[in-house]
């Protein structure tokens, strides 16, 4: 074993001759509010999906002893399976939404906070706010989370998407956003249905990002999730804007609504992370979007052998420093660089009960979160957990 000097935090970690530190893992969307059903209901298209089973559980958020206890196990589950930074979808409640930003502060992890706004919704019907009430709530969230003064945790202006919200209220959170500097999140272009049913909502747009563009929410600290379906025009109005993709390969499998052409993404130099979706994807594992992100490449190198797969180092870069870049944070994480803080995993390739059989001294093998045996954001160790 050899001694390593990480940090004036960690004061000294020695790790053996089978163990590394990589950068922590930064999850660009992910829903904390719908983890009770991950790995359930996925037997149906995402605009079914979400009035069958997404908005039902979501309204369940206004009792906050049901909030804490989701929000918990989301939060140490992630944090265990090596995600040092989040970016969550809380729900429509102010409450629980400021209690998703306590406990990621409480367990250390770092994290961009929504809470959900939607003024559009005719299936679930009790499951929408006004476009005041919209507004209202998301004002006094931003204040009361940024009051907080946690160091890692901070708020982020959700439209849920363009057909849960009226053009007004997309209007308002433009405005929000700008007057406060803050980070937009949403989806976009996620299935085709999706796509024709904003066309039908927002006439006047010439295209779904056209949408988000017009209402000031393409910003360089806006991430928007899936853009399976954009064309390259609306790829060059991210790039215009800054704003970036979140690549949720699992979610996009599960719910069967496309295939991201991460190649063409990256040509059009658009920044790109990574996402779980939780509950779309049925995982709340970074490593395994980086699975299903290869799996994804493949799919198109299958259709197209012309289509040059992605590498692994290509996605691990996306699950790290690109993640970091997509949501604007690459000056705090993302990678080692001096200056940045010390978000890290320390993975042990042998790990006890691990997934691995080292047969000699081969390159390691395809791991999981299993071999994660810590995980530190800015300097401080977050797991093992210990309460
Ligand atoms: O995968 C998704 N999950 C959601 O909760 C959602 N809401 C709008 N669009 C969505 N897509
Ligand atoms: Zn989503």
């Amino acid at each position: 074993a050899k001694g390593v000097c990480v940090c004036s935090c960690v004061s000294q970690v020695l790790i053996s001759k089978r163990e590394f530190f990589m950068p922590g893992l930064v999850d660009t969307h992910i829903h904390a509010s719908q983890y009770s059903y991950a790995g359930t209901a996925l037997d149906m298209p995402l605009l079914q999906w979400l009035n069958a089973y997404t908005f039902p559980v979501e309204s369940c958020f206004k009792d906050l002893e049901f909030a804490r206890k989701v929000y918990t196990q989301i939060v140490r589950r992630t944090l265990r399976n090596g995600t040092t930074t989040a970016c969550y979808f809380a729900t429509i409640h102010t409450e629980a939404s400021l209690l998703l930003g306590q406990i990621a502060n409480d367990f250390g992890q770092r994290a961009l906070v929504g809470k959900v706004c939607m003024d559009r919704n005719d299936c679930v019907k009790h499951y929408k706010e006004t476009l005041q009430d919209s507004q209202d709530e998301t004002c006094r969230f931003i204040k009361e989370l940024l009051e907080k003064k946690y160091p890692l945790v901070k708020p982020v202006v959700t439209p849920r998407f363009a057909p849960s919200c009226t053009g007004a209220l997309l209007e308002q959170l433009g405005e929000i956003a700008k007057n406060n500097n803050l980070h937009i999140q949403s989806h976009i272009s996620e299935t085709h249905e999706e796509v024709k049913l904003v066309k039908e909502l927002f006439p006047e747009s010439e295209s779904y990002t056209d949408v988000y563009r017009k209402h000031n929410l393409l910003t360089d600290k806006t991430v928007m999730a899936h853009g399976c379906h954009l064309s390259d025009e609306e790829l060059a109005l991210f790039r215009e804007t800054g704003a970036s993709l979140s690549h949720c390969p699992n979610s996009n499998f599960s719910l069967c609504s496309g295939v991201l052409n991460v190649r063409n993404v990256l040509k059009h130099k658009v920044k790109l992370g990574l996402g779980t979706d939780v509950a779309g994807g049925y995982s709340a594992s970074m490593l395994d979007a980086v699975r299903r992100a290869l799996d994804a490449s493949k799919v198109l190198t299958i259709q197209d052998p012309k289509y040059k797969t992605l590498s692994f180092e290509e996605v691990f870069r996306i699950a790290t420093l690109g993640g970091s870049q997509a949501l604007s944070l690459d000056d705090q994480t993302g990678n080692f660089e001096v200056g940045k803080d010390f978000d890290a995993l320390r993975i042990n390739v042998a790990a006890e009960g691990g997934p691995i059989d080292l047969i000699q001294d081969e390159e390691p093998k395809v791991g999981d979160d299993r071999n994660i045996v810590e995980v530190f954001v800015a300097g401080r160790r977050v797991v093992p957990i210990t309460e």
